[in-house]
Order: C-alpha cells, then sequence, then structure tokens
C-alpha cells in the first residue's frame, strides 16, 4: 500500500468539511465516537465508529475496502445499534473500516497498524470482527498484534473461536428470512428462482441454505462479474471454484456478465449480498421478484424502499434478515468467559429462531400499518434502545411513542 505524501491528502477545506458534515450527522442516537486512525509507515488509515451503547458495549465487524468511507462506517455502525436491539441481544452498535485493498501484499502490517492505533478503545469499547474484506485468518493476526490489551470474534477454531464467517451463520439466517418471508407472503420457496448479488461469505453460505430449502439460484456474482442460468447455478460446483480462484470463480465457471446483472435478472426473490446502495429507484421499480431479503448491511435507501412498498412487494430489512454474524459473535465473546465450549449447533438454532419469530412480525406490522418494512423493525428496535436511554437518564421518557 502507498504511504500518504501530502499530495494524496485533500485540501484543508476538503478535510474541514468532512469533519464538519460528521458534526452535523450526530443525532439523537450517536455515534457517540468516531476514532479515526493513520498510520505514516504502513499507509493505514481507519476509523472506529461507536454508534449507540445504551444497551451495551459497541459491537460490529472490521471492513477492509479500498473505497472505504467515515461516513459508510458510521451508517454501518447505526445499523449495528437496530440489529442488536432486533435481536434483543444486550451490545450496543459500532463498526470498525480500514481503507485498503484486502488483497494487497502487504494487508497483515496494515492489520497490525490499525489494531495498535485502537488498542485504548478495545476491549472496554470494541472488539474486532469480520466483514467485507476480512476472514478468520485477519482476525488471528488481530488478537496476536492486541495481545491481553483486547479481542477479536470470528477467530479460528484452532484459537478457540467460532469461524462464522466459513460456518456461514449470516447466510444462512438470510435464507432462513427468506423462508420465513416467503411463507408468509404465500410463496413457495421450493422451486422459488433466486438472484443473489455477491458470492462471499454470505451470499455463498445464503445460496447452499437456499438450495437446502429447494430454491433455485438463477444469479449470482462477484465484483469480477456475474452468472446466470434461468435453468439453476450448480452452487457446489461454484463454492469449489471460489475455493480454488477466488473472485475470478464466476468466470471460470462460464458465461460471466456485468457484476450488477444478478440484480436484474428475472426471479421470484432477490438478496443483495454485497455492498450498499445497490437497489436505486429504477432497480426496484423493475424487479421482477416479489420478495427482497437483504444479506448485505444497506442495500437500499429509503426512496427505493417505498418503490418496492408501492409495488406491493415484501422487503425483509438487513438487520432482521442478516443477523447471524451477531449471533455468532454474541456467542464467540461468551465463550471467552466460559469453560463450555459454544457449539455451532446452538448458534444455528438460535438464528432461525429469532429470524423465523422477526419476519413475520416485521412484515405483519408494515402490512397492518401501510409503512415500508423498514419504518416498521426500526420502530421496534427505536422503542427498545430508547427504553435503555431513558432508563440510565440520556433522554426523558416518551409518553407519546407508540411501541410495537
Ligand atoms: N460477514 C458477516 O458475518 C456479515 C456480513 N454482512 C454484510 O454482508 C455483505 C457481504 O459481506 P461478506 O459476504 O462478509 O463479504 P465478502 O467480502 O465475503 O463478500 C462480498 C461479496 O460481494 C462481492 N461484490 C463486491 N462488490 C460487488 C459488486 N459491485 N457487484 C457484485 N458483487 C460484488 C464480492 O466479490 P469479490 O470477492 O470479487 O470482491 C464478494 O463475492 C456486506 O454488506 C456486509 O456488511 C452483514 C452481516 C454479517
Ligand atoms: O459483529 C460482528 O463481528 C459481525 C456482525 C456484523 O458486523 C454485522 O452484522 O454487520
Amino acid at each position: 500500500m502507498p504511504r500518504p505524501v501530502n499530495g494524496d491528502r485533500p485540501p484543508d477545506q476538503e478535510v474541514r468539511e468532512a469533519m464538519t458534515d460528521m458534526l452535523a450527522a450526530m443525532d439523537e442516537w450517536g455515534p457517540e465516537k468516531v476514532v479515526c486512525v493513520s498510520d505514516q509507515r504502513t499507509g493505514m488509515r481507519g476509523v472506529l465508529v461507536i454508534d449507540n451503547t445504551a444497551r451495551g458495549m459497541g459491537k460490529g465487524g472490521t471492513r477492509m475496502s479500498a473505497t472505504l468511507t467515515v461516513e459508510e462506517v458510521a451508517r454501518l455502525a447505526r445499523t449495528m445499534t437496530w440489529k442488536w436491539a432486533a435481536v434483543d441481544l444486550f451490545h450496543g452498535g459500532a463498526k470498525a473500516g480500514i481503507l485498503g485493498d484486502p488483497s494487497a501484499p502487504d494487508k497483515e502490517d496494515v492489520l497490525r497498524a490499525f489494531a495498535r492505533a485502537l488498542a485504548n478503545e478495545v476491549p472496554s469499547e470494541y472488539v474486532f470482527g469480520l466483514d467485507m474484506g476480512l476472514t478468520e485468518s485477519d482476525a488471528a493476526i488481530f488478537v496476536d498484534e492486541l495481545r491481553d490489551r483486547g479481542a477479536a470474534v470470528g477467530l479460528p477454531r484452532a484459537l478457540g473461536g467460532v469461524p462464522y464467517d466459513q460456518l456461514g451463520v449470516t447466510g444462512f439466517g438470510v435464507a432462513e428470512a427468506a423462508d420465513a418471508a416467503a411463507q408468509t407472503v404465500g410463496l413457495a420457496l421450493k422451486d422459488s428462482r433466486v438472484a443473489i448479488q455477491g458470492f462471499g461469505a454470505v451470499g455463498q453460505a445464503a445460496a447452499e441454505r437456499l438450495v437446502e430449502l429447494g430454491a433455485t439460484i438463477v444469479a449470482t456474482s462477484t465484483a469480477a462479474g456475474a452468472v446466470h442460468d434461468a435453468g439453476g447455478i450448480d452452487i457446489a460446483r461454484l463454492a469449489a471454484l471460489r475455493t480454488e480462484f477466488g473472485d475470478d470463480c464466476v468466470r471460470e465457471y462460464g458465461g460471466v456478465q456485468p457484476a450488477d446483472a444478478a440484480l436484474r435478472v428475472d426471479c421470484d426473490i432477490l438478496v443483495p449480498a454485497a455492498r450498499e446502495d445497490v437497489i436505486d429507484d429504477a432497480i426496484a421499480a423493475a424487479t421482477t421478484a416479489r420478495l427482497v431479503v437483504e444479506g448485505a448491511n444497506l442495500p437500499t435507501n429509503p426512496s427505493s424502499r417505498a418503490v418496492l412498498h408501492k409495488r406491493g412487494l415484501a422487503l425483509v430489512p438487513d438487520f432482521i434478515a442478516n443477523c447471524g454474524g451477531i449471533i455468532a459473535a454474541a456467542h464467540s465473546m461468551d465463550a471467552r468467559y466460559s469453560a463450555i465450549p459454544v457449539d455451532p449447533d446452538t448458534i444455528f438454532t438460535m438464528i432461525s429462531a429469532k429470524v423465523r419469530a422477526n419476519v413475520p412480525t416485521v412484515l405483519g406490522e408494515s402490512a397492518a400499518r401501510d409503512i415500508t418494512p423498514h419504518e416498521a423493525a426500526t420502530g421496534l428496535a427505536h422503542a427498545r434502545v430508547r427504553t435503555a436511554m431513558e432508563l440510565r437518564g440520556q433522554r426523558p421518557a416518551d409518553v407519546t411513542e407508540v411501541r410495537l
């Protein structure tokens, strides 16, 4: 990774505007803390956002991306606040991010510099975890660097961890959410045609579970491109190719199309499981899907959600569908203080139960009040966070609030 030199830095005015925007973006929920760090030797630049800790310590995964922004991490941290509240587990919202190419040869140096720079904030305020661009071996580097000054979840099993990306817990929960939502709206998952954007930790595991449940995966993608087969993709073959060729698995599989094609193909269920902000108004207006299940964080925006809702499509919000990672993270953190090893089956059972309880509640509330599922789900999460803030004396009781 190139070291930052003066010419790479934004001019003073841009820095000033970026900082002002961050302060302006702070609202009644948070963020409580934004820590930007850099290291001249490695060129590391990163950020930790602690959004809201009324229900417990900030917790969320750590992302590495060449296009990362502070705003992106702050939005992800806010999503984590709602996600923990929606599953009713007692942690708060946080997320960390590193600006950089996760395939660069000096990744380990950059991760170590990031962990060292944040050592004051961990482990009392933040525990590292997995998000896009990081894997179990990267979590191992964090704990090695931190020693007794901090912790990470998503560790390999050989280090006493719960390797939740390898276990595919989040994608499993996304598929369970699709099944629960399909039942709620009267769609048979068996023989449904599903398009999944992203074939990473979440997308692949979702595809595998959906195939187990009888669905046909008609399209999927990596950043390198998409594969589309109306007759059904051989997911086991694509997964084997991913192990061998990484994101080039789609090219090796054959018939590669532009990366966003997975969002545009004819399908019954659409699962965005890659990046944020990928479903705009045009895609929402054009999709043939009857159901959208958000595997990724923040793939829609208020406007595209309104389009989907107006068209009568059901949508399972990100923080309802993709809660598998935090349920695994919560078990991992508890396991550090327990003599009893974590049994992955316990985690899968809890994910399935939480998702299958929350999906009909949220879709039912959305239908009953003619509001989008995101509005219904945030209503539930807001009420839980607000109550915690009131009990802590952080805000006055709001007797007019309608609680779900
Ligand atoms: N890991 C987890 O436990 C959780 C993850 N999430 C969210 O799920 C999403 C995916 O995360 P995760 O699976 O861990 O990340 P990964 O890095 O494992 O996988 C991301 C996948 O998306 C693909 N991708 C990236 N950009 C594009 C693009 N522009 N078009 C098409 N495909 C693209 C990647 O391709 P390539 O390999 O070529 O880059 C890869 O296949 C993120 O929003 C994350 O925040 C949410 C909850 C928990
Ligand atoms: O908290 C974690 O470590 C993983 C889960 C996560 O980051 C998420 O759900 O987005």
